[in-house]
């Protein structure tokens, strides 16, 4: 006849470590299922699971799951430019997958509502996100990156203009997804400095802010107002980071730079922030990243910068961490 251990062990084939607070009543088994982590699919997968295999046992009529789950202290980072163009997107996908391979748990919001480039770069165009309720369900792609944007929702092509509060409305809505196991999330920022920014910031305080800028005068005068932006809105600048800078010539091999160079470093400095990295301006960059191969996903040396300063980014969130 089936009794409580006989009950345990089919559960332990199924949920291992998952189950607790098992009880036998009158052919009506009762239990607390911890499904933290998991996302919507893989909770109906497992309860599925459980419920089939307690019902093939001997005298069960009956299953009763509780779900349970931990509760995620999510952090979000955004990436942000005073100014568009300067490689922001390219980072942020970049960013994600060296944090992912640090063993991270990434995902990835497009907040540039207005041209978002992340389905691209992540290789995920053209797919849809489910919804759960209210809530959309990210978008998974190879790099294992869960993705949502603007771009996943509106038809390829269609132009999007909406007003200020319409945008703020939608990355609501990218933000407070189902975002299951996620730990870290980017937030690739739509660039400049206006209200959707700010709204944003107040609601969600991200953790920190990485800025990227390229080396060029003006596009450093841009990258002074977005972290004036941030400070206004209390989120700590994690750093800097140079984009774009020193190109090497791919017949000679010699290194110039056509947008200055170091200038981005020298204004991190003079701001009195740190100086995350810099990363050089390739061709192969654009082009990998252009056609949904991120060069920190691969072997090549282009994705090395971008590894480098996903390591200093770590080491700042795990130091916010253990300072919190
Ligand atoms: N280091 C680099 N070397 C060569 N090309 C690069 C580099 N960084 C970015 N690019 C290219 O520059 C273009 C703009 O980059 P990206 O879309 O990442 O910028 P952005 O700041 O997010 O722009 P926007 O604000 O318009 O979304 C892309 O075609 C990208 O592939």
């Amino acid at each position: 006849m089936t009794d409580i251990s006989t009950i345990e062990a089919a559960l332990a084939e199924v949920a291992d470590g998952r189950f607790s607070a098992v009880k036998l009543d009158d052919g009506r088994v009762s239990l607390v299922l911890n499904v933290s982590g998991l996302d919507v699919r893989d909770r109906g997968q497992i309860e599925i699971a459980v419920k089939g295999r307690l019902l093939e046992l001997d005298g069960v009529t009956k299953v009763d799951i509780v779900m349970t789950a931990e509760k995620i202290e999510r952090r979000l980072i955004a990436v942000g430019s005073g100014k568009g163009g300067v490689g922001k997107s390219t980072l942020s996908t970049n960013l994600a997958i060296a944090m992912r391979a640090l063993g991270r748990k990434v995902g990835m919001v497009d907040a540039d509502i207005y041209g978002p480039s992340q389905p691209r770069l992540l290789n995920c165009e053209g797919q849809r996100p489910e919804a759960e309720g209210k809530q959309l369900i990210p978008v998974p792609n190879e790099y294992g990156i869960p993705v949502l944007s603007m771009g996943h929702l509106a038809k390829p092509g269609q132009a999007i203009a909406w007003r200020g509060p319409m945008a703020g409305k939608a990355l609501e809505q990218l933000i407070n997804a189902h975002w299951g196991d996620v730990e870290e999330l980017i937030v690739d920022m739509p660039p400049g400095t206006g209200d959707v920014q700010l709204s944003m910031m107040q609601n969600h305080k991200p953790v920190g802010a990485v800025i990227v800028s390229t080396p060029q005068d003006l596009a450093l005068m841009d990258a002074v107002r977005a972290v004036d932006l941030f400070e206004q809105a209390k989120i700590p600048v994690i750093g800097m980071v140079e984009n774009m800078a020193g190109y090497a010539c791919p017949h000679c091999g010699e290194i110039s730079d056509p947008f200055g160079a170091g200038g981005a470093e020298a204004a991190a400095k003079t701001m009195n922030m740190a100086f995350l990295g810099r990363v050089p301006l390739d061709m192969d960059i654009r082009k990998a990243s252009d056609g949904g191969v991120p060069p920190a996903a691969t072997d090549g040396g282009q994705g090395q910068a971008f590894h480098d300063i996903a390591k200093r980014l770590v080491t700042w969130l795990d130091n916010q961490k253990a300072a919190a």
